[in-house]
């Protein structure tokens, strides 16, 4: 303590006790903020005053001239405004939405949680718990290097009787104005919104009448559970990522939003999973369109502008409903069955057990004109899926490039696929069968829904495996049963 002073006060018996006192504080001082508190008090006892007001002053032209100097702030004020219609999802909503994942529940003393019921624009209502902060409440956040400051405010109501009137506060350094209106509060619009879809409850609609009837959606297939090659499976994953990625790039190429999926293979091989699957990953509403409700093309147009954005519409079978077996076939075929090739009655339609073409009111070219045209333009973020058995009886409309983005196959159960079930099903990655039964599915074709049938016949696995092993087997059999009796009818 060599560089206390040693004048005026100090050099009275009286001021060298204090020195003495603050020797020993200053010695236990247990912190830096402490040691500057003593330090300031022992400099104003100890200096005269005329030096004390000179260090000020120092200090003062120092801070000034070379220190940190406190930077202009702007608040931006955000209220709740109530009273319904769309101002309720408007940004009061959203920065609570968001802010409800940057709050640290353990650096608070004071929280709000509260469980709400929001009414979603197709009329389904999602319930989620939102932990918020309570009235003078701050947290900060951290956008593109920029600090923003939120603070929880309510001030009191008019009658005394009604609750105060809350608003969030954001402030940061004026200089990243632009950045906090342009740039951080769509962020926090885009960022609630992606929330709000996560926690939303899905939906299946079905076509009733004229409307759409939802129900909600609790398929449990997901990517995970899907049996399906690998390969493939990653390309469709990475497919609905970039779609989702690609707004601005849709609409930078002046092409509408929305990507179309042609799944098509034998019946259970997951076609149906896929779909579902495929909702619960982007988190999209199911559409599931049966056309024979559909009278005409108009009825057709007006269920499909009732759809909302984020949704998928699927229509299965599309080979079943409508004649679409291309124009080239049709002649192929009518040559083949009918004698008189200019016999223009002849509708091959009507010979597979639908209308005939002139009294069907609702066609493929309605449905696929109306998908380019007027509905690509009024809806965002569609996804259109088409499943059939049979991908060589549709017509070529339906196939041309730019139609359907993507043909996905969903074949008979592979040696992967038999594993992602037995994963599935049973937990387990090996087992003393799986040689065996590797052997069996090269060698027969099965779907994956025999085979999770077998799975599912008992819970334990060695019993499970050892039916499923039997049916491989029996199936063994009967395909080389099949394969004997052609050659033996060709040899005859
Ligand atoms: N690839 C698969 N992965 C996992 N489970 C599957 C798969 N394929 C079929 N399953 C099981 O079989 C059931 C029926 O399959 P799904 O309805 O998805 O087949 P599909 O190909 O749509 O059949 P269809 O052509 O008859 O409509 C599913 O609920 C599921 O339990």
């Amino acid at each position: 303590m060599d560089f206390l002073p040693k004048t005026s006060m100090a050099s009275s018996p009286e001021g060298a006790a204090v020195v003495d006192a603050y020797k020993k504080a200053l010695a236990t001082a247990a912190s830096v903020s402490a040691y500057a508190m003593l330090a300031r008090g022992m400099a104003r006892e100890l200096l005269p005053d005329e030096l004390c007001a000179a260090v000020r002053w120092g200090a003062a032209f120092v801070r000034s001239r070379f220190g940190a100097r406190q930077k202009e702030r702007r608040t931006i004020v955000i209220r709740r405004v109530l009273g319904g219609g769309y101002i309720e999802d408007g940004l009061f909503d959203a920065a609570l939405t968001y802010l409800a994942t940057k709050i640290n529940p353990q650096t608070m003393n004071r929280l709000c949680l509260a469980r709400t019921r929001k009414r979603e624009h197709d009329g389904s209502d999602t319930c989620s718990t939102l932990l918020s902060m309570e009235n003078g409440g701050s947290t900060t956040d951290s956008f593109q290097g920029v600090e923003f400051r939120w603070t929880s405010m309510e001030s009191g109501g008019n009658d005394g009787n009604s609750r105060g009137k809350e608003f969030l506060e954001l402030s940061f350094d004026a200089e990243h104005t632009e950045t906090a209106i342009h740039k951080y509060v769509p962020f926090i619009m885009s960022a609630a919104e992606e929330l709000r879809l996560r926690d939303r409850s899905l939906k299946i609609f079905l076509n009733q009448g004229s409307s759409w009837k939802g129900i909600n959606h609790h398929h449990p297939a997901t990517f995970d559970t899907l049996a399906m090659d690998p390969s493939m499976k990653q390309a469709v994953i990475a497919d609905l990522d970039r779609f989702l990625k690609r707004k601005e790039y849709y609409r930078r190429i002046g092409k509408a939003w929305k990507r179309g999926y042609l799944l098509y293979g034998p019946p259970g091989t997951g076609k149906s999973s896929l779909v579902a699957a495929m909702a619960n990953y982007l988190r999209f509403n199911l559409y599931d369109l049966d056309l024979s409700g559909v009278y005409d093309n108009s009825h057709l147009q007006r269920l499909l502008i009732d759809m909302s954005n984020k949704s998928i519409l699927v229509i299965e079978d599309i080979d079943c409903s409508f004649d679409t077996m291309s124009r080239e076939d049709r002649k192929v075929s009518r040559a083949t069955y009918t004698d008189d090739e200019d016999d223009d009655e002849y509708d091959d339609a009507g010979a597979r057990g639908y209308p005939p073409e002139r009294e069907r009111k609702i066609t493929l070219s309605g449905l696929l004109n109306f998908i380019d045209g007027l509905w690509s333009t009024c809806g965002e973020e569609r996804v259109i899926v088409f499943t059939t058995n049979y991908k060589d009886r549709l017509d070529r409309a339906l196939l041309r490039p730019g139609r359907m983005d993507m043909h996905v196959y969903m074949g008979h159960c592979s040696w992967e696929a038999f594993r992602t079930l037995a994963r599935n099903y049973h937990l387990v990655e090996d087992h003393v069968l799986f040689p065996e039964i590797r052997e069996l599915l090269s060698m027969v074709e099965v779907t994956p829904a025999e085979v999770s049938e077998m799975l599912l016949r008992s819970e334990d696995v060695n019993v499970a495996l050892q039916v499923l092993m039997e049916f491989l087997r029996g199936r063994r059999c009967k395909t080389n049963e099949v394969v004997n009796d052609k050659n033996g009818s060709i040899a005859g």
